[in-house]
């Protein structure tokens, strides 16, 4: 049987994924529709094995989502959160690579409440899973990420001019520049595109915390400390976490590779997209299998 997966998002993460789920492709086990803004620019750059359709602002989102079993979304925070909930809501399986999107506490309900399957990806990070023991014990009291990027990633439309210059002008052996101390939800407002590790550090960290997986997120999220640098020596973006507290000290450096389609995203990303999509498919064809 080919799985139908739609790749929702066909940028840098998207093109690595595709590249990275080759032996699915070649062997007819899996089917990947992404639907596109310019079919014909994509093409140029390569469709890497992917069925291109064209749409995106004027996709029928239904009739997409007829023809397909899972959805993966590597758009955006904000395509996340205006259509993600659709996908759950018509019992579809989503693969979140913008994990930031859970930082509205509407959307975490929508994503989580079904009768679709959310599965969220750990991203450019990880050791998720010894920081969720330790939070589950209530082992944990902070919880910290700083990462650090080149500026030439961090520059947004909102910055003034003073900022931008002031970012634009950062050369090699200068000191970095914090451009955001708080915590995720405020920073992947501002930052979207660069802090869903933090989010996804909140998400991993939730438990231990009273109440269900939305009211547990919204405290994690007042307890994780981000700070975001531009950084002029940070060739590679790299993600520092820290974790204290009863558990003891837990300490993290990752400084992924770049992503080959694309050098502000980090390539482990599309790794984590294609791992979580594996383990999902495999839980659903054991689904299948004992329904049947
Ligand atoms: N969890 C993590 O560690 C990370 C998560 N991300 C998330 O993944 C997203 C994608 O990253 P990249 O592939 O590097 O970005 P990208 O900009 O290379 O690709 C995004 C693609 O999505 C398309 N797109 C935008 N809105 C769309 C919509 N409504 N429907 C369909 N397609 C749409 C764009 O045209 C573009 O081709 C980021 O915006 C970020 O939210 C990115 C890096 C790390
Ligand atoms: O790719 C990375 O290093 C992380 C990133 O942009 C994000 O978390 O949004």
């Amino acid at each position: 049987m080919t799985i139908r997966v739609l790749l929702w998002g066909f940028g840098a993460i998207g093109r690595q994924l595709a590249d990275q789920l080759r032996p699915e492709r070649e062997s007819g086990a899996m089917h990947l529709t992404a639907v596109v803004r310019d079919v014909e620019a994509h093409r140029e750059r390569g469709d890497h094995g992917v069925d291109l359709r064209p749409g995106v602002t004027n996709v029928d989102w239904q009739a997409a989502l007829d023809d397909v079993d899972l959805v993966v979304e590597c758009a955006g925070v904000s395509p996340a959160r205006q259509r993600g909930p659709d996908v759950i809501g018509s019992g579809r399986v989503l693969v979140l690579a913008s994990v930031g999107a859970l930082a509205d506490p509407d959307t975490a309900r929508a994503l989580l409440s079904g009768p679709g399957r959310l599965w969220v990806t750990h991203g450019a990070i990880g050791g998720f899973d010894v920081l969720a023991s330790a939070a589950e014990a209530g082992g944990l009291d902070t919880v910290r990420i700083r990462t650090r990027k080149l500026a030439s990633s961090l520059i947004r439309p909102w910055m003034d001019t003073e900022q931008t210059q002031q970012l634009r002008r950062l050369a090699p052996g200068e000191d970095p520049v914090t451009v955001f101390s708080g915590h995720p939800a405020e920073a992947i407002e501002l930052f979207p595109g660069n802090v869903n590790v933090a989010v996804a550090l909140a998400w991993a960290t939730r438990g231990g915390f009273p109440g269900d997986d939305v009211e547990q997120l919204a405290a994690s999220l007042q307890r994780v400390e981000v700070e975001l640098l531009a950084d002029p020596d940070a060739e590679l973006s790299t993600h520092e976490m820290s974790a204290s507290g009863p558990a003891g000290r837990l300490m993290f450096s990752f400084e992924s590779a770049p992503s080959p389609e694309n050098p502000k995203t980090s390539g482990l990303t599309a790794l984590s997209v294609a791992h979580t999509l594996r383990i999902a498919l495999d839980q659903r064809r054991s689904v299948t299998e004992t329904n049947s």
